[in-house]
């Protein structure tokens, strides 16, 4: 269960209005019958999602276990994010190169010098390939593919195909076709689950058990959260009082969310969650801005913004109670450093402190204060959390009156592009 704690009073988030307005969201969401509905697939995924699939996933990422060093994951958004943050999440700091299958990625950025160097780093090793695209036809990851298809084909000949896994539309777009033509291993994007609510689909699962993660903790944990939520207890529900809380400050005039982390293993769960809910809110010139911050590596730049900058933002902690790994402060013969005071104390304890004396300060210079825990790092809660998420971000959205599944706003730059570039129809 997620522990919310919001540093005002949450019942005056959740007035009457409020509370009819939630049970009407709770039952258009669970009816079907709100704007985008047909891209709640998302929503009882974890409970209904079949034991076949998941046998598929398991054996494709344990044949790539044997033979890939490395995979590389091409996709972009939420073709990238969800399976970036949950390895960010759970893998060591140090130790990735030493993993049975290192996961790298590709076509989430277009750097000439990061896929020579990725070309590069590759050229020795055992590879596979997982592509991603829901549309099948997004610039970024298809240029990567290109260049890497061509990688694989001068390498492995004709059994290129047998080491190129593409994700995407069941029916449509460019890469099914090239699947197609090419024999490739294939995995759908359901049609009712939009990219960013992708991560529990083939989409995160096929990269986060090649890495060796437990995908049956994660949807268990995600389907724990699926259970736990359902209700419209306004006492209990988490994911209820957060949106209700989120969009009172939002009348306030606070338009900025910023969440902040003390564990910088969770900054892609930031920037997946940033994502999730910047393209889900953003819209008809509307939603709250979604930024992040790390600390205490931030509290050395952003924190003077924070603490005195323009007031329209509130901060939502995400913390983790139990750390896996800790140290303790020492006793030092010599106090040359002045930190005996600290000593008996462990690092995990010294974050612990620095979130409350943070979070006191920016409080007392005006800043709302929320936050979001977990118990631990691990794939389970992980899972739980990611849920949990996206459903506060369908009624945070729904709050504004807007729909959370679609993303018109984004192809307008595209079309620049493409019209710069000459792209025939442009
Ligand atoms: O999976 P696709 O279709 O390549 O899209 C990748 C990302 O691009 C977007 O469509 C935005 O351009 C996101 O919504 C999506 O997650």
């Amino acid at each position: 269960m997620i522990n919310f704690t919001f540093s005002g009073s949450v019942d005056s988030a959740l007035t009457d209005e409020r509370k009819n307005q939630l049970t009407q969201i709770h039952e258009n969401l669970y009816n079907k019958t709100g704007k985008g509905s047909d891209f709640l697939g998302w929503l009882d995924w974890p409970s209904t999602v079949q034991p076949e699939f998941l046998e598929r996933i398991e054996k494709t990422a344990a044949s790539i276990r044997v033979k890939a060093d490395v995979l590389v994951v091409i996709g972009i958004g939420g073709s990238y994010l969800g399976a970036k943050a949950v390895l960010s999440a759970l893998s060591p700091y140090f130790e990735q190169g030493k993993k049975q299958t290192e996961v790298l990625f590709a076509g989430h950025q277009v750097s000439g010098e990061y896929l020579k160097q990725l070309l590069a780093y590759i050229e020795d090793k055992e590879v596979v390939v997982n592509v991603i695209s829901k549309s099948g036809k997004t610039t970024e990851p298809a240029l990567a593919f290109r260049f890497l298809k061509k990688f694989m084909e001068a390498r492995y000949g004709e059994d290129a195909a047998s080491r190129i896994i593409v994700t995407t539309d069941e029916e449509k777009g460019a890469l099914l076709n090239l699947a197609k033509d090419n024999g490739y291993e294939r995995f759908v994007v359901p049609d009712d689950v939009g990219g960013r609510y992708s991560v529990f689909t083939a989409v995160g699962l096929l990269p986060i058990a090649a890495a060796g993660f437990s995908i049956e903790r994660l949807l268990a944990g995600a389907k724990d959260a699926e259970e736990t939520y359902k209700g419209v207890d306004f006492e209990k529900n988490p994911a209820i009082r957060y949106a209700a809380v989120r969009h009172h400050l939002y009348t306030e005039g606070f338009t900025n969310e910023v969440s902040a982390i003390f564990e910088p293993k969770l900054s892609f769960v930031q920037e997946w969650w940033k994502q999730l809910f910047g393209e889900s809110e953003g819209k008809e010139g509307k939603g709250i801005f979604p930024a992040s911050v790390v600390f205490t590596t931030d509290l050395h730049s952003m924190g003077q913004y924070i603490q005195d900058g323009k007031r329209n933002l509130f901060e939502t902690f995400l913390l983790v109670k139990e750390a896996d790994e800790d140290m303790t402060v020492f006793e030092a013969d010599e106090d040359g450093d002045e930190l005996n005071y600290m000593a008996g104390i462990t690092l995990q304890e010294f974050n612990h402190v620095a979130y409350r004396g943070t979070s006191e300060a920016h409080l007392s210079g005006g800043v709302p204060q929320l936050s979001l825990s977990i118990e631990k790092l691990d794939e389970f809660q992980l899972g739980h959390l990611l849920y949990f998420y996206m459903l506060t971000c369908a009624y945070s959205a729904y709050l504004l009156d807007i729909n959370p599944f679609d993303q018109p706003g984004v192809e307008d730059y595209k079309n620049n592009i493409f019209k710069l570039l000459n792209k025939p129809g442009y």
